[in-house]
């Protein structure tokens, strides 16, 4: 299983490559790495296991964070009612976000993230609406619309494959500037 200790920080040149594609079908390595990235974001929110492992909670994890830098991330966004199913769960692989409302979108509270250990604050400003298209571990393409919470959790995923973290998009001289069309999401 992935434990903080495999997820690397700041520095690590890792973070900030450009990821390469990955080839189907999938290896037996890449089908490995897929799974035991979606199986920390379930671990990780559940409060048991990440007590008892020490773990993070995440609703994203990309393979650059786990020092492999290829073009995929877990990504499992849990609903507000925990007896519903997931609003978002799926390995995106090879993503590409192919068309985004103009309008711009932010986390009211901003963003994290498991690789920086350090609180920086401000909005990121990302597309409020994306449309993704995907493969998913079977090798389907997969073409999707997400608006709000989703679709920023999958930008700040997909950054990661490109060598992007979250502060790259806070406004050096006001982080909490925002334009009259942002849609600040709770
Ligand atoms: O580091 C990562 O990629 C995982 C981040 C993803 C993320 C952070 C902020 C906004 C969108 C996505 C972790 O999920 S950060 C921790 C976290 C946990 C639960 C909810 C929100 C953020
Ligand atoms: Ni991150």
């Amino acid at each position: 299983m992935i434990k903080m200790r495999d997820i690397i920080r700041e520095g690590n040149h890792t973070l900030r490559a450009e990821a390469k594609q990955v080839k189907f079908p999938l290896s037996e390595a890449d089908q490995k790495l897929a799974n035991d990235m979606m199986e920390y974001l379930e671990n990780s929110q559940d409060p048991e296991l990440a007590k008892k492992y020490g773990l993070r909670a995440g609703v994203g994890l990309a393979a650059p964070q786990v020092d492999v830098s290829e073009q995929m991330a877990a990504v499992l966004v849990p609903s507000e009612n925990e007896d519903d199913d997931p609003v978002f769960k799926d390995v995106i692989i090879n993503p590409v976000i192919v068309s985004h409302s103009v309008q711009p979108g932010a986390l009211t509270e901003g963003e994290g993230c498991l690789s920086v250990d350090r609180d920086i604050a401000g909005y990121v400003i990302r597309h409020d609406r994306i449309t993704l298209r995907y493969y998913n571990m079977a090798g389907e393409q997969k073409k999707i619309r997400l608006k709000n919470y989703p679709a920023i959790v999958c930008q700040h995923e997909i950054d990661h494959l490109h060598g992007i973290l979250f502060y790259d998009h806070i406004n050096g001289d006001n982080p909490f500037a925002a334009d009259d069309d942002l849609v600040l999401i709770s």
